[in-house]
């Protein structure tokens, strides 16, 4: 999605409404040295991270400069420059099952200073970024949440789980196949250069999963800040194909107990081929000198117990919503997707912010394409014509969209209603996904 990210003006209708509480919400020129400064600063204490080293403030700096970066800005306070909220977004690819990446716009870095809370700020970033995201023709929203409480409210649902796996040594026993390539330890800044090309593979693989962005492949690496403790702990590992052609990589570290064994700790596996995924599991587990290995933001769908002769080495623990999902534009949306099922299905989306409702057209061929069209007639109609349809809400069909919750369940949790017979099964049997939905970084 090509997108000129400065090249629109501030929401209006945030403007209106934080001017009226005495506050100027900006677009911040990332160009502009101090004030992106002033701002990551404000970003950091608002997720109660310790202020940023220079060296985290220049990575910080790099990230947002392809970002759209709003402030609010409060005239009355000691140092005025520094913002009392905090929002950045961008536009970026999402995968969707079938293989696809569709346009989306990613929201982050949503904080409220402590001393301007619930006076709506939050509200008032949130609903400039729906129009954001519309401006720059995403078809959803998205974003990681600190808590699960505050996004519904705009739309946002849970689409994507993530878990952590311990994996216990000593009942790592492999039965899975031997990979034809191998695994070898790697320097971090040697893989670099060709690490964006297997992370889009290993994401274009996995419906939940988004673009990596230059900083983050940086971060994981340790490359934005290689002399840090943190940094210097990091191993990285790349699994070359029987071809000797690189097909993933891992990053992981160890910690350590004085005369211990420590745990193989990883949160970042990126893996082109199910060759690689296998062979880069086999490596973490099977280290020695550690009493496990500890994945975080794995899928729940993890082949791994289905590797090892005794299952029970694998423990999934704090499965948690992760990607939340706010449709934008149904049509593109649900046009996106493959389908596990074929069939037709009217669906009528509410919306009470009155940007995704209206009813929609579902017709899936044999292959799992989809065509979608915005309907103008009432439900009445088509349950007269015994179509099969279903009625939700913006939230319960960006919970849907990926496969990662089946219609039946939120029916059953009265939050679909089904207005002819037969449309939940109909639902359950298309919307289903080969994959877990599953996305394995924060954003
Ligand atoms: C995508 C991301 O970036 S996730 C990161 C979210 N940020 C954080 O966790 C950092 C710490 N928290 C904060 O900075 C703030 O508490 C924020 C940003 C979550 C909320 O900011 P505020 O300006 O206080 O929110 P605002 O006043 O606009 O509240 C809007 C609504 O959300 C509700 N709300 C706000 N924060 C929370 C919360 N943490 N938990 C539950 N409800 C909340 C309010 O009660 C209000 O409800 P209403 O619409 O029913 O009246």
């Amino acid at each position: 999605m090509s997108f000129d990210l400065q090249g629109f003006p501030a929401d209006s209708e945030a403007l209106a409404s934080l001017a009226a509480r005495g506050l100027d919400y900006r677009l911040v020129d990332p160009r502009n040295a101090a004030a992106a400064a002033a701002w990551v600063e404000a970003d950091f204490r608002g997720f109660h991270h310790a202020r940023p080293k220079q060296i985290e403030l220049d990575h910080e700096l790099g990230v947002i400069a392809d970002r759209r970066v709003h402030g609010v800005y409060d005239s009355t306070i000691v140092d005025p420059a520094i913002p009392v909220a905090t929002v950045s977004s961008w536009p970026t690819g999402l995968s969707v099952p079938g293989g696809r990446s569709v346009d989306a716009w990613a929201v982050s870095s949503v904080t409220v200073s402590p001393t301007h809370r619930r006076r709506g700020i939050a509200r008032a970033l949130m609903l400039a970024e729906l129009q954001n995201a519309r401006a720059a023709g995403a078809a959803l929203a998205m974003l990681t949440a600190t808590e699960a409480t505050i996004y519904g409210r705009y739309g946002y649902a849970p689409a994507a789980r993530s878990a952590t796996v311990f994996v216990d040594r000593r009942r790592v026993h492999w039965v899975g196949p031997d990979a034809p390539g191998r695994v070898q330890f790697v320097d971090a800044a040697s893989i670099r250069e060709a690490a964006p090309a297997i992370a889009r593979r290993a994401v274009a693989r996995t419906p939940g999963e988004i673009d990596r962005w230059p900083g983050l492949l940086d971060r994981v690496l340790g490359l934005h800040d290689a002399d840090s403790g943190r940094s210097r702990a990091r191993r990285v590992v790349r699994y070359d194909d029987e071809r000797g052609q690189a097909q993933g990589f891992a990053v992981f570290h160890v910690s350590r107990e004085p005369n211990e064994p420590g745990v193989a700790e990883f949160d970042f596996l990126a893996a082109a081929t199910d060759d690689a995924e296998r062979a880069l599991w086999r490596f973490l587990v099977e280290q020695d000198f550690v009493s496990g290995t500890r994945g975080l933001l794995r899928s729940v769908d993890e082949p791994l117990p289905w590797l090892l002769e005794d299952p029970r080495a694998v423990s999934f623990s704090d499965v948690v919503d992760h990607l939340w999902l706010r449709v934008i534009d149904p049509v593109t949306a649900l046009t996106a997707r493959r389908y596990s099922a074929p069939g037709r299905l009217e669906i009528e989306v509410d919306d009470p912010i009155g940007i995704a409702g209206g009813r929609f057209e579902l017709v899936v061929d044999e292959a799992g394409r989809a065509e979608v069209t915005a309907l103008e007639h009432t439900d009445a109609a088509a349950s007269a014509k015994g179509v099969r349809s279903i009625r939700l809400g913006v939230r319960e069909l960006g919970a849907i969209y990926l496969g990662g919750v089946h219609p039946s369940v939120l029916a059953r949790a009265g939050r679909i209603t089904e207005l002819a017979p037969g449309s939940i099964a109909a639902a359950d049997a298309m919307f289903a996904a080969q994959r877990a939905p599953h996305l394995s970084i924060w954003f």
